[in-house]
């Protein structure tokens, strides 16, 4: 049974909302535990510095101990991780999400502060928390990613750690979810091959690219069941693949932002293009749902005019 004391989420009105093209792109830095999505956005806030285009930066992770780049907002001075802990009883993941929850009850107030200073930074990244499915499987992840898709045009990075995706299988199990992610989440997507200064992410393009290749790879390991798999998943892959933007890139060396820029606009593009018409035809769903439901009520409610016998004696009696 579900604990009625602990917050939940509640959707917050988006109807309403026109995104249009001058209005600056909210980045969404999603990826695996220990991937690098911090260090990617304080290298990417770093390099924007330098040509002094400062990003409007979001922590959403309540649980960080520190935050390495400097936030504009921080989840942090709305929520007290350790407290909701605490107070919920409750372990390290719940409590990501209770207070994710917490934090999608000031979604609106957080939207707008963006929103105010919209005209004055070229990108807005937000860094996830860390328990990536805290985030991609929670209600609160999904409405605070639909509120911001609905106000900006809003697209994802799915950073990848290169260096841990030697193995085609690992490999091939962190793609299998950033497609589970797009298509949960249907927003314009790119990868970011992080720490390409451990290894070179090239490889990891040609599995994407040529089918031969990551079947020659997967020729060295031992386990036939898993390779065949692999070889069927990698088909079934294709697809999300044929799309896809890679980026290279190190958040050590700051190698591959511009790259990085330029991915950010080529999704932006794309929001536009196939994202938005599809959320508008959602919305308008919502809309219908709504007029649907204020109707239900309405017809529960009989507007009658009274008996004017009856107010004629209130009349009177006001005057004695
Ligand atoms: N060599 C190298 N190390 C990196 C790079 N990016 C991140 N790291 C290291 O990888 C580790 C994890 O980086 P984080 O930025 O904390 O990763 P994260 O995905 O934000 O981590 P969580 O939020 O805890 O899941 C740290 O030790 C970083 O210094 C990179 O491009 N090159």
């Amino acid at each position: 049974m579900a604990d009625s004391s602990k917050p939940e989420p509640k959707r917050p009105a988006v109807l309403g909302n026109t995104v249009t093209r001058d209005q600056p792109p909210v980045v969404l830095v999603l990826g695996m535990a220990g991937s690098g999505k911090s260090s990617f956005v304080q290298a990417l806030t770093a390099h924007l510095h330098k040509s002094r285009n400062f990003p409007y930066v979001i922590n959403l992770d309540p649980a960080v101990r520190k935050v390495i780049f400097p936030a504009n907002i921080d989840i942090r001075d709305t929520v007290d991780y350790k407290k909701v802990m605490h107070d919920y009883q409750l372990g390290p993941n719940g409590a990501i999400m209770t207070c994710l929850n917490l934090c999608c009850t000031r979604l609106q107030e957080m939207i707008g502060l963006v929103k105010k200073r919209s005209t004055e930074f070229p990108v807005c990244l937000i860094d996830a928390p860390g328990q990536i499915e805290a985030f991609t499987w929670s209600a609160s992840g999904s409405i605070i990613t639909d509120s911001f898709a609905s106000t900006f045009p809003t697209v994802i990075a799915y950073v990848v750690d290169s260096a841990r995706s030697t193995n085609p299988t690992t490999f091939m199990s962190n793609m299998l979810y950033a497609c589970s992610i797009l298509y949960r989440m249907k927003l314009p997507f790119f990868l970011v091959l992080n720490k390409s200064d451990i290894v070179d992410p090239a490889f990891l393009e040609k599995w994407m690219k040529d089918y031969e290749e990551l079947g020659t790879s997967i020729e060295d390991a031992r386990d036939a069941y898993i390779n065949n798999l692999t070889h069927s998943l990698s088909l079934v892959l294709d697809e999300f693949y044929s799309t896809m933007t890679t980026v290279k890139v190190s958040s050590r060396t700051s190698e591959g932002m511009e790259d990085v820029m330029a991915a950010i606009e080529k999704c932006k593009e794309e929001y536009f293009e196939k994202y938005q018409p599809a959320f508008n035809e959602l919305l308008k769903e919502r809309l219908e749902k709504d007029v649907q439901q204020a109707s239900d009520m309405l017809d529960k409610v009989n507007v009658t005019e009274r008996n004017p016998q009856v107010v004629e004696e209130e009349e009177a009696m006001e005057d004695e």
